[in-house]
């Protein structure tokens, strides 16, 4: 049985800095995202993350694109210390994967701490024993489980969302979140859930970028948590889905239900967190 997450669900997955908090305990994360072809997507991800909630984002990737994050996001660190969750992939050709990009993507699944594994590091998956939740979308879910003897392809994935989001957290042995209208997040231990999407001026470019910083910046914040239960990451990868759809309902309400873009996206969610720690 699936489970619809709601509002509820997703408010005892947000956190506030109480007083003995400093930047440190709140949580740090790491992102290898972005490249010279996508550049865009790492603004995304870094701006989601802050705005999501957390006491530290470091940024590693080539000199243009992290002056474009610093451009956006001066907040953001871009140079490599510890880190209590990555967010790996976004923005990132698989097929044109530097030796430097490949060194540093090869340390952030190694640190075991959580991953978020998105696009172009999507192949990842298994070489590495940490905590992990993959993000893809429809297509990626077929080109992964097709490289990985499990054929298939994107119609059907979206005929069977669910039961291809199952065998493939199954088979990888990792939280899964399968994007679409509907997104599907499940774990190989049978924690199964839905997240409807509440608009759909949410299918938009970068969206899904969006939704990876928030992810990440989830589980970075919940590491104390995660250390000693990691099936807490299906719970907060439902909740990132909860505050990414809801995020872009508010946005589009503030323009009288018309189209929102990625940034509008990532620009509504401090609102969103705001509301889910007043229930
Ligand atoms: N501003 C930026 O920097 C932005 C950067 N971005 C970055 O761009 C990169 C490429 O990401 P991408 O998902 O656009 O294409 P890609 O990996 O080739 O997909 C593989 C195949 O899957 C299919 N397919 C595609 N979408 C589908 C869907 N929703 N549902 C189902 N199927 C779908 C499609 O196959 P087809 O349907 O054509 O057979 C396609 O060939 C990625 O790193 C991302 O982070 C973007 O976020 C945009 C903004
Ligand atoms: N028809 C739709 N209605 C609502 N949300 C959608 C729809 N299609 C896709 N989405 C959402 O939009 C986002 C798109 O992410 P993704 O496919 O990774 O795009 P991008 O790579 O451009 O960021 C996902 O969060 C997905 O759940």
């Amino acid at each position: 049985m699936w489970q619809e997450w709601t509002a509820d669900d997703a408010a005892g997955w947000v956190a506030a800095p109480a007083s003995g908090d400093d930047k440190y305990s709140r949580g740090v994360l790491g992102v290898v995202t972005g490249s010279q072809e996508f550049p865009g997507a790492a603004v995304l991800g870094v701006e989601a993350a802050h705005r999501t909630g957390i006491g530290m984002v470091r940024y590693i990737g080539p000199r243009s694109v992290r002056q474009a994050v610093l451009a956006r996001r001066p907040e953001t660190v871009g140079v490599a210390g510890r880190v209590q969750a990555w967010l790996v992939g976004s923005g990132i050709d698989q097929s044109r994967r530097s030796f430097v990009l490949l060194g540093d993507l090869g340390h952030a699944l190694a640190a075991q701490v959580p991953v978020v594994l998105d696009a172009g590091a999507l192949d990842l998956v298994g070489t590495h024993t940490a905590p992990t939740v993959i993000t893809p979308h429809a297509g990626e879910l077929a080109a992964l489980l097709t490289a990985r003897e499990m054929p298939t392809t994107v119609d059907e994935v979206r005929a069977a969302p669910g039961e291809w989001a199952e065998r493939a957290a199954a088979e990888l042995g990792v939280a899964v979140l399968l994007k679409g209208a509907v997104t599907y997040v499940c774990d190989p231990d049978g924690d199964r859930y839905t997240v409807t999407a509440p608009t759909h001026w949410l299918a938009t470019a970068g969206s899904g970028d969006v939704l990876g910083g928030i992810l990440g910046a989830l589980v970075a914040t919940h590491h104390v948590q995660l250390a000693a239960d990691a099936e807490a990451l299906t719970a907060l990868a439902a909740t990132a889905s909860w505050v990414h759809g809801e995020a872009a309902r508010r946005a589009s309400a503030e323009v009288g239900g018309g189209p929102v873009t990625a940034l509008d996206i990532a620009v509504a969610v401090p609102a969103v967190i705001g509301a889910l720690l007043a229930r």
